[in-house]
């Protein structure tokens, strides 16, 4: 068979991993013969497809970014299932593999209803997505918000300041609340559980009464209670507005109403670049060998998932038919440590 790859949406790390998964089992189990598709969908549409031997995934598995590159283009919009159509034929591609969050996996789904021969593989540092325990790229997320918390922390300390720290996270508080409770923060706001500012100030006070530097971490998505969501007025590849600035509003709220020193910072991309922690890229690994695997069968329209310890497959319907928030009673048994 002939296989196109493609990495869409944000990157994350661990898809290299998948890559180099894919490509190794492919090759050395199924003979199958690779294709990459650069930049997510815009490849597939703009027809910019290169060959994918296994000599060009070597040592891939620690290696950060996509070596297909990423974007956020939708084939729907640009070209459409005609023009994906159109271009697979050409190269004669047989199948896909589609490595993205749920707007990417969402669109494999209609390629799917389309009978174009697909199976995905599910990324995402915010960990959203239904039917799978953890998605790759959330472990290492964590592991770089926690260090940074630690680190703020100190600084927090020796200035008897009260530290706000904005992490990714545009509808679910995963990476918030982990890296959290990691870290001992004083209070985690994230976008399922609207909190009022009188109760987080009310954290920030008891914190510093009792010689504690208060830290917050706040997801980038969460509103007090009966706003909106703090975004800028310029909009990403699929015209969705960029989020970012409810740490910076925190901070100023925050000061003004208890007049503790406060100090914002937002860690954005820091969380998604760079090297792939050891559990992330065991988990790409296993999800790319177990993609080559599915597309072997021929179970087109299914999803690679870790349930428990185990990889297993999904219904595509069943990944994206709603995304994973954290449940209420996940944030209660933290929030019993705030203030
Ligand atoms: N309902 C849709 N209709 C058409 N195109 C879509 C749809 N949903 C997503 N897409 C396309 O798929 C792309 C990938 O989705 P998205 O940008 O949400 O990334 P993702 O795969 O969900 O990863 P991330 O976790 O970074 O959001 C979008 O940028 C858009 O071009
Ligand atoms: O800057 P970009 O690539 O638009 O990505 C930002 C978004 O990506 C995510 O990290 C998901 O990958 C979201 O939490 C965030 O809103
Ligand atoms: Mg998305």
């Amino acid at each position: 068979m002939k296989i196109g790859l493609l990495t869409s949406g944000g990157d994350c790390p661990g898809l290299n991993a998948v890559i180099r998964g894919v490509v190794l089992k492919g090759d050395r189990i199924y003979e199958h013969e690779f294709v990459g598709i650069k930049d997510g969908f815009r490849g597939l549409v703009e027809d910019d497809i290169v060959s994918l031997p296994r000599k060009k995934v070597r040592g891939l598995s620690k290696v950060g970014g996509t070596i297909l590159g990423t974007s956020r283009i939708s084939p729907i919009r640009t070209g459409g299932v005609e023009r994906v159509k159109e271009v697979m034929d050409k190269h004669e591609i047989d199948a896909l593999v589609a490595i993205g969050g749920e707007g990417t996996l969402t669109v494999a789904r209609m390629f799917h209803d389309e009978g174009i021969n697909v199976v995905g593989v599910p990324k995402t540092i915010d960990n959203d997505l239904s039917a799978t325990d953890r998605t790759f790229g959330f472990d290492t997320a964590v592991s770089i918000a926690t260090e940074s918390i630690d680190r703020l922390r100190t600084t927090g300390e020796a200035h008897s300041r009260c530290m706000i720290v904005e992490v990714m996270g545009r509808h679910v508080g995963w990476i918030a609340l982990h890296a959290g409770i990691a870290s001992g923060a004083h209070a985690i706001l994230i976008p399922e559980v609207p909190v009022a500012p009188e109760q987080l100030c009310e954290w920030v006070q008891n914190a510093m009464d009792r010689g504690r530097a208060p830290t917050i971490v706040v997801a980038e998505g969460f509103t007090f209670a009966g706003t909106e969501q703090v975004s800028s007025d310029r909009v990403d590849g699929f015209g969705r507005p960029l989020l970012g600035g409810i740490g910076e509003a925190v901070t100023r709220m925050v000061e003004e109403r208890t007049g503790i020193e406060t100090r914002n910072t937002t860690l954005g991309h820091l969380q998604r670049g760079g090297v792939p922690s050891s559990y992330d890229r065991v988990l790409a690994t296993r999800f790319g060998t177990a993609a080559i695997d599915s597309v072997s069968a021929k179970k087109w329209g299914t999803m690679v998932a870790l349930q428990g310890m185990d990889i297993v497959n999904v219904n595509l319907r069943d990944a994206t038919n709603e995304i994973k928030t954290v449940p209420r009673d996940q944030w209660d048994e933290a929030a019993i440590m705030f203030g």
